[in-house]
């Protein structure tokens, strides 16, 4: 313990060294490796000898981001402290003093080494440590006698992963890696994004839901429930990391379209801050899961012995929003202003309140509702290259009338006043909402939730899908039911009969409640449809030609959209960043994808696909005047790249 304080300070000193403040107050780093990262008595990550001294890094400094250069070393703390949310003081050599809150935190954890080194994810290496490393580390012997790249352990570890057949062994080993070697994880979750973002989310993800109370090994978010309330302020302070800029939270109700599954939705926000990481390079010690218990309605859970929730109905009313309301205020106490925060799988009762209540004070969206709106409306805007036409010259038919239903409807509606100069109320009149009572239609007006009214137009009252497509003669037609098979066999030839190539998305997740396969859009539109999908399908091959679809899922998004916002240090969400990000998307459809009969780009370039997204969101930023990161960078796509975490081991001094 000596040594590790002794090194601590040792550290720390080297620091003080290293940095220095330019003519701006910038920090600026003058040196080019690396070591190991050092916790303050306040919980920060420390890392000394910070790395190159760029300009773009020097400025993300500025702005509190901790930015990774492309050979794999570390510019950590070099940063404004006084911009920097949640952080200490600085005395005259800049060097970073605990606040006397930050003192009295439990946290006060040192350099790990030896034993302890190999146990921390976010540090260990494995047989990547080399001999070097062993000897300063205290690992001689504690590792067998080869050094394995990291290539190589990647190798090995997809080799073991296939090994697997049940996709929900993959995802355990996933997340057992997740918990043993984080950097050599998300090399895998990168390097594999197609093979492996089924496993680690849809459709996998909602199994391990279902089933987490059985497979729970390791917190691997917080948990935030009834019995915290009162105290939530003090339960994020037991998460260990300080410097949060994304937190994605859940209350369980709607986990995917699988229902309330309660506490066990936790896998969700883990699936998609680990999406933040992999795909849009946010740093993984800035992601935090959170889970909000209040109960659950699920009578198989709540009878379930290895169910790992509160063990109650759910709260409703008045004692669910203050809990949220003291969720909320704790987190802006915690981590500031500009920590963001994406709502995710609450049901749409609340949903849609959280979000206007909370987009006023607080970095809020809601992802089913949003994100799903903005990934939507770029295939569809893509499609219309495939389709023909433009947006104002379509007419959409949504199967469900929900989050993602209305969200969508209201983006596209929005888009198309955009283009056309059209009010609002008349683009919205070309998109016609199904719900499980039928056609959304005025007379149904008065019982309708808030959320649906918008979309009662004249109509007479219509029951089913079938004969809503009858009498709509949609172009494109959109599932967002969370229910299975619903687009049946009559459903899709109706749309091959009206249409030359019919725009068929089936967005409910995971894959088990698909509005309908690929195979069966492209059977029986007999090769014509345009289809994506929320979960993904393979290929299909119909009379010895195949067929590719893409997925129309939020993970295409969220991960750009989160880091534009935090980039430019949003303080607000607009509408006008999910056009923004939603136009990106949509430009990076290259013509061999169109010409594959694909909307969206694949998944293998999302992170250059999140950099303009991120880039395009940030201009929008600036240009609302929402942005607090000043001033804006000359070029926002390659500072947003510059921002990028990369999983590449660093070397430990
Ligand atoms: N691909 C993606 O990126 C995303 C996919 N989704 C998926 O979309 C699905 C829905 O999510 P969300 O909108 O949040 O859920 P909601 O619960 O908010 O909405 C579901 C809607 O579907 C309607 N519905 C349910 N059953 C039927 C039926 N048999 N016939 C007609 N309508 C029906 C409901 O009707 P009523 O209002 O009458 O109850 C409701 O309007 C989920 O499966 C989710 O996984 C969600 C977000 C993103
Ligand atoms: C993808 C997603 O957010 C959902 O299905 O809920
Ligand atoms: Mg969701």
């Amino acid at each position: 313990m000596l040594s590790l304080q002794r090194s601590s300070t040792f550290l720390a000193r080297e620091q003080r060294l290293s940095s220095y403040r330019d003519l701006t107050g910038t920090y600026r780093s003058k040196r080019r490796d690396v070591s190991v990262s050092v916790r303050s008595s306040g919980g920060g990550e420390r890392t000394t000898r910070a790395s190159a001294s760029a300009s773009a890094s020097a400025a993300a400094a500025a702005r509190g981001i901790v930015m990774e250069s492309t050979n794999g070393s570390v510019i950590k703390e070099v940063v404004d402290r006084k911009s920097t949310v949640g952080g200490g003081v600085q005395d005259a050599y800049g060097e970073d003093r605990a606040t006397e809150e930050q003192l009295v935190t439990p946290w006060s954890v040192t350099v790990a080494s030896g034993y302890s080194l190999l146990r921390d994810p976010h540090h260990n290496k494995g047989l990547g440590f080399t001999e070097k490393e062993r000897d300063a580390h205290y690992l001689r012997g504690l590792l067998p006698p080869v050094v394995a790249t990291q290539e190589l352990q990647e190798r090995k570890a997809m080799h073991n992963l296939r090994q697997y057949e049940v996709p929900l062994q993959r995802y355990m080993a996933m997340m057992d890696l997740q918990e043993t070697n984080e950097r050599l994880f998300y090399k895998l979750l990168i390097d594999h994004v197609e093979e492996l973002l089924p496993i680690v989310y849809t459709p996998t993800v909602g199994e391990a839901c279902q089933k987490y109370g059985s497979i729970f090994k390791r917190p691997q978010g917080l948990y935030i429930s009834l019995k915290e309330k009162g105290k939530i302020l003090e339960v994020l302070k037991n998460w260990p990391e300080k410097k949060v800029q994304v937190i994605v939270v859940t209350d369980g109700e709607r986990i995917l379209g699988l229902g309330d599954l309660g506490c066990q939705g936790m896998g969700i926000p883990v699936g998609k801050l680990s999406l933040y990481t992999a795909l849009g390079g946010l740093r993984p010690s800035a992601c935090l899961p959170i889970t909000i218990d209040v109960g659950t309605n699920n009578e198989k859970l709540l009878k379930d012995e290895f169910y790992i929730g509160l063990r109650q109905r759910r709260a409703r009313g008045q004692e669910y929003a203050e809990l949220l309301e003291e969720f909320m205020s704790a987190v802006k106490q915690n981590y500031g202003e500009k920590v963001l925060i994406q709502f995710e799988d609450f049901a749409n009762h609340n949903a849609f309140e959280l979000l206007e209540k909370y987009s006023k004070t607080h970095l809020v969206f809601n992802d089913d509702i949003q994100g799903t709106a903005s990934v939507v409306l770029a295939g569809i805007v893509a499609a219309l290259k495939l389709v023909g036409g433009s947006l104002a010259d379509q007419r959409f038919l949504f199967l469900g009338a929900g989050e993602a239903g209305t969200g969508i409807a209201e983006l596209i509606a929005l888009e198309m006043s955009k283009q056309t100069n059209a009010p609002l109320e008349e683009c919205r009149k070309k998109i016609w909402l199904v719900d499980s009572k039928g056609l959304i239609v005025s007379s149904r007006v008065e019982s309708l939730q808030h959320f649906k009214k918008p979309w009662a137009h004249e109509h007479e009252p219509v029951k089913t899908l079938l004969e809503a497509v009858q009498a709509i003669k949609p172009t494109v037609l959109i599932g967002s039911s969370g229910v299975g098979q619903t687009f049946t066999k009559e459903v899709v030839e109706t749309m091959a009969s009206l249409n030359k190539k019919p725009l068929i998305l089936s967005l409910s997740n995971p894959t088990s409640q698909s509005e309908c396969t690929a195979e069966q859009a492209y059977t029986w539109s007999e090769g014509r449809a345009i289809f994506a999908s929320g979960s993904p399908f393979g290929p299909v091959e119909i009379n010895r030609k195949t067929f590719l679809s893409g997925q129309a899922n939020n993970a295409y998004i969220f991960p750009g959209l989160g880091l534009g916002l935090i980039m430019s240090g949003a303080i607000r969400v607009h509408d006008d960043m999910l056009l923004a990000a939603s136009e990106a998307l949509a430009s990076q459809v290259a013509q061999e994808n169109f010409d594959a009969g694909l909307i969206y780009p694949p998944f293998t370039n999302i992170r250059k696909i999140s950099a303009k997204i991120a880039a395009k969101v940030a201009e929008k930023v600036y240009d609302l005047g929402l942005a607090s990161h000043l001033p804006r960078p000359e070029n926002l796509e390659k500072f947003a790249e510059s921002c990028m975490y990369t999983p590449i081991y660093r070397n430990y001094r």
